[in-house]
């Protein structure tokens, strides 16, 4: 059987084939209307609290490239905002598009991003990662946009570092890297409850979509699109438009952290 992807014949229209959740009741990425958002005043602040020490490596996943922390202690974690206890950093990764008009998961009002940024916090009231993955409450993920702009010089370590992960399954070491250097001015945020946006889509994630964008420019999104989906040696496919579209909202509410 063929695995998931992005392309024509595996792609997220296919997704529910093998993931019957696909169509589920809380479903991610979803369309933000900012005017539909309730202000909730008890949102707390986000506390995202990074240790350059805790990032190990860069990989090529074949679906994005993704920088891996350890995640044995509570060296880097995420607090406060909508959820409550700690949630430790796992890894961040980045959807992006085949050109720079589009990208993003979430949407503002229908407004597509050129990439978006996935920092992925898992629940330390549950024993691992693993574990917490399949609990309503096991997963934060905060979102940032990445809007064309000037060059991002805080991104390019990770642009650099992608030349050596080319292909699927290939990975080089990725140390002393704080990825709070990534996070725009603004911490505000809209978050609601949804899932993993890529298979197997499990309704464990609470959202935390940030706001402000951060910039990259088109130069480093060509950089981006320079990596394959298909391992090194085999007819190469680069890796662009993984992203997977906006689901129904269905019976949920997007609250705001800001007025
Ligand atoms: N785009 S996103 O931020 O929503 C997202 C975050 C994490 C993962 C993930 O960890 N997948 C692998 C994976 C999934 C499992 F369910 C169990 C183990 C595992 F490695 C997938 C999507
Ligand atoms: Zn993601």
């Amino acid at each position: 059987s063929h695995s998931w992807g992005y392309g024509p014949s595996n792609g997220p229209d296919k997704w529910v084939e093998g993931f019957p959740i696909a169509d589920g009741p809380r479903q991610s990425p979803i369309d933000i209307v900012p005017g539909q958002a309730e202000f909730d005043s008890s949102l707390q602040a986000l506390s995202l609290k990074y240790d350059a020490a805790t990032s190990k490596s860069i990989i090529n996943n074949g679906h994005t490239f993704q920088v891996d922390f350890g995640d044995d202690s509570d060296s880097s974690t995420l607090t406060g905002g909508p959820i409550s206890g700690t949630y430790r950093l796992r890894q961040f990764h980045f959807h992006w598009g085949g050109a720079d008009d589009r990208g993003s998961e979430h949407t503002i009002a229908g407004t597509k991003y050129a990439a978006e940024l996935h920092l992925v916090h898992w629940n330390t009231k549950y024993p691992s990662f693993g574990d917490a993955v399949s609990q309503p409450d096991g997963l934060a993920v905060v979102g940032v946009f990445l809007q064309i702009g000037d060059d991002n010089s805080q991104l390019q370590a990770v642009v650099d570092a992608l030349d050596a992960i080319k292909g699927k399954g290939q990975q080089t070491t990725f140390e002393n890297f704080d990825p709070t250097v990534l996070l725009p001015g603004s911490l505000d945020y809209w978050t609601y409850l949804g899932s993993l946006t890529t298979p197997p889509l499990l309704e464990s994630v609470t959202w935390i979509v940030l706001k402000e964008p951060i910039s990259v420019s088109s130069g480093q999104m060509t950089k981006f699109r320079s990596l394959l989906f298909t391992p090194e040696g085999d007819e190469p496919s680069c890796m662009m438009d993984n992203y997977r579209p906006p689901q129904p909202l269905k019976d949920r509410k997007v609250r705001a952290s800001f007025q």
